[in-house]
């Protein structure tokens, strides 16, 4: 099982992320697409992210507005592997504007 970051090294890796706030009980990104057909173009491309590392963010829909949370459900709190993952939705979210 991957490793607990503590506060302190979660507060360090999201200076290396675009939008995302939290601390060691999970991160989370919040943005707004252009349409709500941009948005869940979006959330098909995260899914499809998430199968491939077998690691799955949290996901909340409102119309064009998506919020992504990332924590190692198993772990009890974040480690590289949502990091890793926050990342990916970030060029994803990149390429889709
Ligand atoms: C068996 C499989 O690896 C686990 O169920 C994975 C799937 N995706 C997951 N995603 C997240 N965010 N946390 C987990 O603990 C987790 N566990």
């Amino acid at each position: 099982m991957a490793d607990l970051l503590t506060a302190e090294a979660v507060r360090d890796e999201l200076g290396g992320l675009t939008g995302w706030s939290g601390d060691g009980t999970g991160i989370s990104r919040t943005v707004e697409l252009s349409s709500f057909p941009a948005a869940i173009a979006v959330v098909d491309r995260v899914a499809g992210t998430a199968e491939e590392v077998d690691h799955h963010p949290d996901i909340d829909i409102r119309w064009r507005t998506l919020t992504f949370r990332c924590v190692t459900h198993s772990a009890g709190g974040v480690t590289h592997r949502d990091i890793d993952l926050a990342r990916q939705i970030d060029e994803i979210i990149r390429s889709a504007r």
